[in-house]
C-alpha cells in the first residue's frame, strides 16, 4: 500500500459557536497548539473541528446547545481541508427548528454527516477520558466505536440502526407487542448486531498487529492489550457470520419474556466491552496508575492513527485536550516527535506556552484569548 495522503484543515471559521460570535483562524502547521486560559474556548474550537465528522461531536451536545448563547440565530462552523482531492470546503451548521445537522461540502448540500468521512477522519482524547479505563463499559464501547468509525466509515451508521431497531424491540416488549412483530424486528436486529461486531472485531484486531509492533518503536508509552469482552462476543468466537445471526435470533426468540421483565435487551453487541490490559505489568489497565493509565491511552490511539492512516489511505486529524500538561518533559517530547513522525495534524490544547517549548521547529502556537484565536506572541 502506498503511503497514505496527509490529511490538514487549512482554516477554520466559527460563527456563533459557544463563546465565538466570529473567528476565524488559519492553519499553517501540522502540529498546533492552542494556548489559553482557563474558559477561553480552547476545547471549543476542538469541539467544532470534532462536529467536522460523523457522530455527535466530542461533547455529544444537544445540537441547540452549541449555539452562542444570545445568538439569534444558528450556528456553523466552515473549514477548508487538505487531502487527496487537494482542498476541500466542508461545513456543518444547526439552526433553531432544525431538526439535524446541516453539513455542506463545496457549496452543496450533503446527505449526511458520514461523507465528511471521504475527506478527513477525527479522533480525539479529553480530560474527560482519563477515567476511561475504570468507568463504565458503555463510554469505552463508545470510544471503541469511534475507533471503528475512522477507519471504518460504514460503522456509524450500523451503530445508529442497531441501536434504534433494540429501542423498537424493547418498546415492543413494554407494550406487549404480538410474537410476528417481535420475530420482524429480530429479524433486522439480528444481521445489524453481526456487522457490528464483525467491525468492531476488524477494528480491534487490526490494533492488536499494530500494537505488537509499536513494541519495536522504544516509545515511552506502554502497550496496551486491547480485546473486545462480552458475552455476545465470546459466543461468537470461532463461528461463522450465517450462524452467528440464526443464534442471536434464537437467542432473543427464546430471551423475550426475560428482556420483558427486565424493560431492555440483556443480550447483544450493545453490552460488550473493550477490555484493555497494560501488557508489560500483564495487569487490566483499570488497576495502573492515573499517569499510566494516560499513556496507555496515548499509546492506543497513536497506534489507531497509524492503523487509520494505512486502512483508509488518509492520516487522521487528532484533537489532544489537555494532553500535554499531564505529561512529563520526556513523554511530552518524545510525543510531539512520533506525532511529527506520522505525519498527522494534531490541535493541543494547554494552559501554558511553556508546555510546547519542544514542539519541532515550524509547529504552530495560537492563543486563544477573550473569543478570538491570534498567533501567539511571547510577553
Ligand atoms: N452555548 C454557549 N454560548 C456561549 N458560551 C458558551 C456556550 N457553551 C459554552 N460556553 C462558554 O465557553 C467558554 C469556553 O469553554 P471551553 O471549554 O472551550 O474552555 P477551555 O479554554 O477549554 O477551558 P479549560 O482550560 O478550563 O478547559 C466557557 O466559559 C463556557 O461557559
Amino acid at each position: 500500500m502506498g503511503e497514505p495522503v496527509q490529511v490538514a484543515l487549512s482554516s477554520l471559521t466559527l460563527t456563533d459557536f459557544r463563546n465565538y460570535e466570529q473567528a476565524s483562524v488559519a492553519f499553517g502547521a501540522r502540529l498546533v497548539a492552542l494556548v489559553g486560559d482557563n474558559g477561553s474556548g480552547k476545547t471549543n474550537l476542538l469541539e467544532a473541528v470534532s462536529l467536522l465528522t460523523a457522530g455527535r461531536g466530542l461533547r455529544r451536545a444537544q445540537l441547540d446547545d452549541i449555539r452562542r448563547q444570545g445568538a439569534p440565530a444558528g450556528w456553523s462552523v466552515a473549514a477548508r481541508v487538505e487531502g487527496a482531492a487537494g482542498e476541500t470546503r466542508i461545513g456543518v451548521g444547526h439552526a433553531p427548528g432544525e431538526t439535524g445537522r446541516r453539513v455542506r461540502i463545496d457549496g452543496a448540500d450533503a446527505r449526511s454527516s458520514e461523507q465528511l468521512l471521504d475527506y478527513m477522519r477525527v479522533l480525539w482524547l479529553l480530560p474527560a477520558m482519563d477515567g476511561l479505563f475504570t468507568g463504565a463499559a458503555g463510554d469505552r464501547r463508545r470510544f471503541l466505536d469511534r475507533l471503528v468509525l475512522a477507519i471504518d466509515p460504514g460503522h456509524g451508521r450500523r451503530v445508529a440502526d442497531l441501536e434504534k431497531t433494540l429501542r423498537a424491540r424493547n418498546r415492543l416488549l413494554e407494550e406487549g407487542g404480538s410474537a410476528a412483530f417481535l420475530d420482524a424486528v429480530e429479524a433486522q436486529l439480528a444481521p445489524l448486531a453481526v456487522a457490528v461486531g464483525f467491525a468492531r472485531r476488524e477494528t480491534v484486531a487490526l490494533l492488536q498487529a499494530r500494537i505488537r509492533q509499536q513494541g519495536d518503536l522504544g516509545l515511552p508509552f506502554p502497550l496496551a492489550g486491547v480485546e473486545l469482552a462480552g458475552e455476545f462476543e465470546r459466543d461468537c468466537e470461532g463461528v461463522p457470520a450465517y450462524d452467528i445471526e440464526d443464534r442471536y435470533r434464537e437467542q432473543l426468540a427464546a430471551t423475550r419474556m426475560r428482556d420483558r421483565a427486565a424493560g431492555r435487551t440483556l443480550y447483544g453487541p450493545h453490552r460488550s466491552d473493550l477490555a484493555v490490559r497494560h501488557l508489560a505489568k500483564d495487569m487490566p489497565a483499570a488497576l495502573a496508575s492515573t499517569g499510566e493509565q494516560k499513556a496507555l491511552l496515548i499509546g492506543l490511539v497513536l497506534a489507531h492513527a497509524e492503523v487509520t492512516s494505512q486502512t483508509a489511505g488518509m492520516t487522521p486529524v487528532l484533537l489532544l485536550d489537555e494532553v500535554a500538561a499531564h505529561l512529563d518533559p520526556g513523554r511530552r517530547k518524545a510525543l510531539f516527535s512520533r506525532l511529527a513522525e506520522l505525519g498527522l495534524q494534531v490541535l493541543m490544547t494547554g494552559t501554558d506556552s511553556q508546555l510546547f517549548v519542544d514542539l519541532p521547529e515550524g509547529s504552530q502556537i495560537l492563543k486563544v484569548a477573550q473569543s478570538t484565536i491570534s498567533p501567539y506572541m511571547k510577553d
